[in-house]
C-alpha cells in the first residue's frame, strides 16, 4: 500500500491539473493530510467552508485516485483545523498574468491590475474570506449572494472583491463587471435625477453579471440611495447575477441602514476578514518585495512585519518607505536601516501599539475597580459606566472588530459593544465631567 505522502502528491498532481492557480491555492494547498488508517484518509482543512467545497467537488478525486493507487476504496474524511495559522513555506505557485481582455475589461470595469488572486496572501485572518471569493468568482450567483465581507480598514476587502472581478473576466470575458465604492453609486444616483438620465443609471447598474460595491457603511443615512440600492439588489438577485458587498461592520450594525437592506444581505454569506498574524504579514512583505524586485533579508522582513500588526496598507506603506529611504542614502536594506526609516513612524500609530487589554487595565486603575468585574455581567452603576467606556476606547483606539472587543469583554456579543460605543459618544456630548475622565485615560494611555 502506498504511504500517505505519495498518495498526497500523487493528488495534487491531479488536482493541478484540473484547477486554477488561484483554486489550487484555495483548497489544495491549505488541506493537510493527517493519516491514512484503515482506507479512511482524514484530511484538514482550515474552516467549515472549505471541508464543505472539498466535500462537495473536491473528494470523488480522493476516492478516484486512491483506488487507482491502492486498489481499494479510500474515504475522504475532513476535519476543520484546530485555528493553526497558516505558513507559507510551500513552494510558490507560478502566476497567473491576466489575459490582455481580461485587463481590458477590467479596466473597463475599475478594477486594479494589481489586485488579483495571485498577489493575495492567504493567512489565518482572510482564509474563509479568500475561498469564499473564489467560490463567488468561479460560479456567480449561485453558491453565496450577496457576499458581504467585512473588517477593519486596510486588511483586503476591496483586493479581494477586485480578484473576483478579474477571475470572472477570465473564466468569461464576455461577463459584465461593476465596481463601484457606496459613495460613487450615491452620486451617480443623484446625479441621474439631477440630469434626467434615470433609465441610464439603472441600465448601468441593473445589466450587470457581478456588482461589487465597496464601503457601503457610507450608504447610512442616505435614504434615497438605500431606496434605489434596494431595488437594484433585487433586480439583479432575482435574475441570479452576483452581488458583493463590504463594510467596515456587519450590515445590521450600519446605523440607519433600512431593516429590508439589512435583512436581503443575510441572504448570502457574512465573512469577516481579521488582522493578519505575523507568518501573514511576513508573507505579504516578501510577496510584495519579490513583485518590487527587492532584495531585503528575511529578518528584516521580520522587523518591519513586527512593527505594524493591523493594517496591511500601512505595512506596505512600511516598505515603500525603507525602500524610498534606502535609495535616498544609497544603502542596502538592512534591519537598522529599516529601524531608522520607521523611527518616525512609531509615536504616530498609537492606535496599534494599543491592547484591549491595556485599555481595560487602565480604566479598572482610574475607576478602583477589579478586571474580573469589568470582564463580568454585573449591572450596577459603578460597574456598568466604566466597562461602557473601556468598550468605547477599545473602539476608538485600537483596529479590533467589533465581534473581537465584545469576546474580549468576557464575551459579550458585539450588539453591547454597539451600544455601550453609541451610549458614552451621546454622553460626550454633554457630560463634562465624563469628557474630562475620557481624556485622562486616553492620556495616560497614550503618554
Ligand atoms: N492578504 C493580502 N495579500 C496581499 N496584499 C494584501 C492582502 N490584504 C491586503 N492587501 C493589500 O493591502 C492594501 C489594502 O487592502 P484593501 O484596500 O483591499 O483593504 P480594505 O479592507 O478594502 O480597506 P478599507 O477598509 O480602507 O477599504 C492593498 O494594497 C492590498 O493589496
Amino acid at each position: 500500500m502506498p504511504n500517505i505522502d505519495y498518495i498526497w502528491k500523487e493528488l495534487e498532481e491531479s488536482y493541478r491539473k484540473i484547477l486554477t492557480v488561484p483554486s489550487f491555492n484555495a483548497w489544495i494547498d491549505q488541506a493537510t493530510p493527517i493519516s491514512l488508517v484503515n482506507n479512511q484518509l482524514t484530511i484538514e482543512v482550515p474552516s467549515s467552508l472549505h471541508k464543505e467545497y472539498w466535500e462537495k467537488n473536491l473528494s470523488t478525486k480522493i476516492v478516484e485516485t486512491g483506488f487507482k493507487l491502492t486498489g481499494e476504496e479510500i474515504t475522504p474524511v475532513f476535519v476543520i483545523q484546530n485555528n493553526e495559522p497558516i505558513m507559507e513555506d510551500k513552494p510558490k505557485e507560478e502566476t497567473t498574468i491576466l489575459p490582455e481582455q481580461a485587463m481590458k475589461n477590467g479596466k473597463k470595469a475599475y478594477l486594479n491590475p494589481k489586485y488579483t488572486f495571485d498577489t493575495f496572501v492567504i493567512g489565518k485572518g482572510n482564509q474563509m474570506a479568500h475561498a469564499a471569493a473564489l467560490v463567488v468568482a468561479e460560479d456567480p450567483g449561485a453558491t453565496y449572494n450577496p457576499l458581504f465581507f467585512y473588517g477593519g480598514v486596510g486588511l483586503g476587502k476591496t483586493h479581494l472583491m477586485h480578484a473576483i472581478g478579474h477571475q470572472m473576466l477570465m473564466n468569461n470575458p464576455e461577463a459584465k463587471v461593476k465596481y463601484v465604492s457606496s459613495e460613487s453609486f450615491a452620486n451617480d444616483f443623484i446625479n441621474s435625477i439631477k440630469n434626467g438620465t434615470s433609465e441610464q443609471f439603472r441600465q448601468d447598474y441593473r445589466n450587470v453579471d457581478l456588482l461589487l460595491v465597496d464601503d457601503i457603511q457610507f450608504f447610512a443615512e442616505k435614504e434615497g440611495t438605500q431606496e434605489e440600492f434596494f431595488h437594484t439588489f433585487n433586480t439583479l438577485y432575482n435574475e441570479g447575477r452576483q452581488i458583493v458587498l463590504t463594510s467596515d461592520r456587519l450590515p445590521n450594525e450600519i446605523p440607519k441602514l433600512q431593516e429590508r437592506l439589512v435583512s436581503r444581505f443575510a441572504w448570502g454569506l457574512s465573512v469577516d476578514i481579521t488582522p493578519p498574524d505575523l507568518e501573514t504579514r511576513i508573507a505579504i512583505l516578501r510577496k510584495k518585495a519579490d513583485a518590487e524586485r527587492l532584495e531585503i533579508p528575511e529578518d528584516t522582513l521580520s522587523y518591519i512585519a513586527g512593527q505594524i500588526d493591523s493594517n496591511i496598507r500601512e505595512l506596505e506603506g512600511a516598505l515603500v518607505r525603507v525602500q524610498a529611504f534606502a535609495t535616498m542614502n544609497s544603502e542596502d536594506i538592512t534591519t537598522s536601516l529599516a529601524a531608522d526609516s520607521l523611527k518616525s513612524l512609531r509615536p504616530i500609530s498609537p492606535k496599534n501599539q494599543l491592547s484591549i487589554l491595556a485599555i481595560q487595565e487602565k480604566v479598572c486603575e482610574y475607576y478602583h475597580i477589579d478586571l474580573k468585574d469589568l470582564k463580568g455581567k454585573r449591572r450596577v452603576k459603578s460597574i456598568v459606566l466604566p466597562r461602557q467606556i473601556a468598550m468605547y476606547l477599545s473602539r476608538e483606539l485600537t483596529d479590533n472588530s467589533l465581534p473581537k472587543i465584545g469576546a474580549e469583554f468576557g464575551g459579550k456579543d458585539h450588539t453591547t459593544v454597539i451600544h455601550s460605543h453609541e451610549k458614552i459618544q451621546q454622553l460626550l456630548e454633554t457630560d463634562i465631567s465624563l469628557q474630562k475622565e475620557v481624556k485622562d485615560i486616553k492620556d495616560l494611555l497614550t503618554n
